[in-house]
């Protein structure tokens, strides 16, 4: 195995100078020293439109995903209404959505393995369908909670499917952004959902049914849509089924030449079944082999601090920060959450711009810091408010004795679900503030005393639940700002974009299928714990929690991730041939794309030139044929990088000759092995 991974420092140093390479012997010197043509720069040729429809079509599944997950709140506070649901049906009519996705996601890899991309797509978008319908018609609770597994299991099979499906069909220099467009559909599917939850919350009765069944929609185009659409040109080359592979590459490059892509995808299968044919379960051939097994940390260590950093209790909490910064009304919730997963939304759209400008690594590594220090905001907002919380002045004579009546302030009584805090306001002073037992139907009031009977009345006491009055309520409001800015850019998309890129076609399912399902797994756990955690440490303790484990997530990203911007998905699989933590060594510098071109007969003289997205041109002749001549040319490459600081040399300059010093060491090591 391991002569293979020398020849594949060599290959990923080939790929690396990529499309041109060929190219360049053909034109001689001229793609040395002339300027980029557009042939020479054939890997940034403009895609067909097609790749964008076949983007659409299963980004619909990352809408369906965003959508399905997010109606669920808004739907909630009418069926807790209509059906009387308890507690424990409310955590489980939202739960098992996430659960199922989960088990899906896990057992999806190997369905997606060997039906296909497309298959597994008309699938997810078959039980979506399938499922809007049982829950728009759903008779009592039971049913119900057997439609919201049914949609948790599409949502699954589409989270692990299409950024694969996305990332196999693309260009490379477009891969990026076109599957950072599902992260896009599934925020803004969060985001509609939000605004249906707020159209039909006005419906007296059955507002629901259609919040939950309006899903069949895109469901259906999806299914249609697929029906015409192709199958991945990787599956099929790696089914064997190779006129249709390049039947359909060229559909889908349109005018542009496909040899070269179609060549180095067979060659790369080819290799693969070659190392792959010791048989056994692919995940356990993923980890026993290192480079894979490096990948599969990475993306599931992605996904997890994903999760970890907090984005669904935000998004979950989001309505009450708001109450907290001052907006009252309880009956403008819903909308309260639309505008929260709107700004996801915005922001997610700032992350398709910026991934293929900034690259992923530098836009994750940013995303986090942010989340980081937003988190770190929203927890000191929590502990201002916290210190400064209002005290309990009035104590009516609670006949159940409930635990409310032991609270000295309105932090502990927000703490407690049982408890909420009724209180009168003139100006900024709180006064005749009671903490009385919260009414089990609904916690938009109390269970008896001044705050059972909400009215809209300037005169009617205040009723704060989950929350307290506070004059920092602003401090939370501008950290819930920024951490949905930060976030959403980075870890919100990344996770998704990086997994669908770095594993070799063979392991691509079932890698994609077990971070997805590590992503579904601490979705639930951070879900599900949240209260408990805020209970047991309060707000800003969870707070600070979560920015503890972003910091974590943060020094795992400087570490492990690796730049996978621009690389053809057949060269990725050598990022990882190194060790785990190269702390992104191999990633191109700056917004500059370096190409590299060797040109060279052999016996002879060969050159070297590295081609930057500007056209700038550097270039190095290496007169060798032997080993010592290119460790000369090493060695005096060392020197000059050695010698770039002291000679004022740009950083682009100095990039340039970083990433030439790489491809010298690679170049060495395959000569040495010869
Ligand atoms: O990438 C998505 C996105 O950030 C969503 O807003 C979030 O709810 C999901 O859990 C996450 O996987």
């Amino acid at each position: 195995m391991s002569s293979r991974y020398d020849e594949c420092s060599l290959k990923h140093m080939s790929s690396l100078m990529g499309t041109r390479q060929q190219k360049a012997a053909e034109d001689g010197e001229r793609g040395l020293i002339g300027p980029p043509s557009g042939d020479v720069l054939h890997q940034d040729a403009p895609p067909t439109r097609f790749v964008y429809v076949l983007a659409f079509f299963s980004a619909l599944g990352g809408f369906l995903f965003g959508y399905d997950t997010g109606v669920v709140s808004g739907a909630m506070l009418l069926l807790k209404r209509e059906m009387s649901l308890s507690a424990l049906w409310q955590e489980l009519l939202v739960s098992s959505t996430v659960g199922a996705a989960a088990l899906s996601a896990l057992s999806g890899g190997s369905l997606n393995g060997r039906l296909g991309r497309r298959v597994c797509i008309l699938v997810a978008s078959c039980i979506f369908s399938v499922g809007g319908i049982v829950l728009s018609v759903a008779p009592d609770k039971v049913v119900l909670l057997v439609g919201r597994i049914i949609v948790g299991l599409g949502i699954g099979i589409a989270s692990m499917t299409v950024p694969v499906y996305i990332a196999e069909v693309s260009p490379p220099h477009l891969r990026g952004q076109l599957v950072t467009i599902n992260s896009l559909f599934i925020t803004g599917g969060q985001f509609i959902a939000s605004v249906v939850d707020g159209a039909f919350s006005y419906l007296r009765r059955d507002g629901w049914r259609y919040m939950l069944g309006l899903s069949v929609v895109p469901a259906v185009v999806q299914f249609i849509g697929f029906i015409f659409l192709p199958e991945s040109p990787r599956w099929l080359l790696q089914k064997g089924r190779t006129q249709e592979a390049r039947q359909v590459l060229s559909r889908i490059r349109g005018d542009q030449s496909i040899e070269e892509e179609y060549d180095t995808i067979r060659t790369s299968i080819e290799e693969e079944a070659t190392e792959a044919s010791g048989g056994g379960l692919v995940v356990w051939r993923i980890l026993s082999y290192a480079p894979t097994r490096r990948a599969l940390i990475v993306g599931c260590g992605l996904q997890m601090f994903q999760q970890l950093s907090g984005i669904n209790t935000v998004m979950y909490y989001s309505a009450t920060i708001l109450q907290m910064a001052g907006v009252r009304d309880v009956k403008r919730a819903i909308w309260l959450a639309a505008a929260t997963s709107a700004t996801n939304f915005v922001f997610t759209l700032v992350g398709v711009w910026l991934v293929e400008r900034v690259g992923r690594r530098k836009l994750t590594l940013g995303s986090l810091l942010g989340t980081a220090l937003s988190l770190a905001l929203l927890a000191i907002g929590f502990l201002l408010s916290a210190q400064n919380s209002p005290p309990v002045t009035l104590h009516p004579v609670d006949a159940q004795n409930s635990t409310c009546r032991l609270y000295g302030s309105c932090e502990g009584c927000m703490l407690d679900p049982n408890c909420g805090f009724c209180y009168r306001e003139n100006g900024s002073t709180l006064y005749n503030s009671s903490c009385v037992p919260v009414n089990a139907a609904s916690t938009d009031q109390a269970a008896w005393g001044r705050c059972s009977n909400q009215t809209e009345a300037a005169h009617s006491p205040a009723w704060a639940y989950n929350y307290c009055p506070t004059s920092y309520s602003w401090v939370v409001l501008l950290g819930l700002i920024l951490y949905l800015a930060f976030f959403a850019p980075g870890m919100g998309t990344m996770p998704w974009t990086v997994n669908s890129e770095i594993y070799p076609l063979w392991a691509r399912s079932t890698g994609n299928a077990c971070s997805a399902g590590v992503n579904w797994i601490c979705n639930v756990l951070v879900s599900l714990t949240f209260l408990h955690v805020a209970e047991f440490l309060t707000y800003y303790g969870a707070f600070f929690l979560y920015t503890g484990l972003a910091v974590l997530g943060l020094l795992f990203v400087l570490g492990c991730l690796p730049e996978t911007q621009g690389l053809q998905l057949e060269d990725i699989e050598n990022l990882f041939t190194g060790p785990l933590c190269s702390c992104g060594a191999l990633s191109p510098r700056g917004r500059r794309h370096v190409h590299y071109i060797r040109n060279g007969s052999d016996p002879g003289p060969e050159r070297y030139g590295a081609m930057d997205s500007d056209g700038a041109i550097t270039y190095i002749t290496v007169s060798t044929t032997g080993k010592c001549q290119v460790l000369a040319a090493c060695a005096s490459l060392t020197l000059f990088y050695i010698l770039v600081p002291a000679a004022q040399i740009t950083m682009t300059d100095a990039s340039v000759c970083t990433s030439h010093l790489i491809l010298m060491i690679c170049h060495v090591c395959f000569h040495l092995k010869q």
